[in-house]
């Protein structure tokens, strides 16, 4: 039943969540993302898990917030290193674009993330609309994961790109560090032309450890909005 104090998006988030947990067979092995959609992903497949249905699911979760939030609701977990293969992994994702290429990152988790994304067999983005975009870049920031060593010289790099740069803060105002301990850089290049591109020059520089964009990751997209709950595939 729907709480009539969910906001919009929340519900959007909540359908396009059911509906993805919907792509899970029994005895899959499947990659959990990270992030509040994700999180209801985790919860729909714990309520499936208590109506005896999908008991023999193993998660491999993409972050310490999302292992916990599985083990609390009695989730059972597994590692990348006990299943270097996953069946499907399920995960949310900040800016999505008509090619389905994604931004991701808004958590942090996005190391984590590709890893378990590159290691899945199916990709399968849970979004509410407000995340469709034109273009990368048009509504979001590019997280760029930074080895605190040297980060200043990864900064100035990332200027000379044409990023404006934010290094992440937690809520507290304390510096936000990821699951590795490293440092998080918000890219804002405004639109970007060349997502590959930007993804190559990102990849070839020392110190980077992962950046936000996922291209050619995303087999399939689930999005809810106004108009209903829609399954895609990229043409
Ligand atoms: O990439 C992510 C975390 O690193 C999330 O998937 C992304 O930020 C979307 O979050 P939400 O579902 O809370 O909108």
């Amino acid at each position: 039943m729907s709480d009539p104090a969910e906001s919009d998006v929340v519900r959007f988030k909540r359908l396009a969540a059911e509906r993805a947990v919907d792509s899970i067979q029994p005895g899959m092995v499947v990659g959990l993302g990270s992030g509040s959609t994700s999180a209801l992903v985790v919860r729909r497949l714990a309520a499936l898990r208590g109506e005896g249905r999908l008991t023999d699911v193993v998660g491999v979760p993409t972050s310490v917030e999302t292992e916990q939030l599985a083990r609390a609701l009695g989730v059972p977990l597994t590692t990348l290193e006990e299943h270097p293969v996953l069946d499907l992994t399920l995960d949310g994702a900040d800016e999505v674009d008509p090619e389905l290429r994604l931004i991701k990152g808004g958590g942090g988790a996005l190391m984590r993330e590709k890893i378990v994304a590159q290691a899945s067999r199916r990709v399968l983005i849970v979004v509410d609309a407000g995340k469709l975009s034109p273009r990368l870049g048009t509504k979001w920031p590019v997280p760029v994961e930074v080895l605190p060593f040297g980060w200043r010289s990864q900064a100035l790099f990332l200027e000379q790109l044409g990023a404006r740069i934010t290094r992440r803060e937690g809520r507290d105002g304390a510096l936000f560090r990821t699951d590795q301990g490293n440092l998080i850089l918000d890219c804002a290049f405004g639109p970007i032309e060349r997502p590959e591109e930007l993804a190559s020059r990102l990849e070839a520089r020392a110190g980077i450890v992962a950046h936000g964009l996922f291209i050619g990751l995303t087999s399939e997209l689930v999005v809810a909005g106004p108009g209903g709950v829609e399954h895609r595939r990229p043409t």
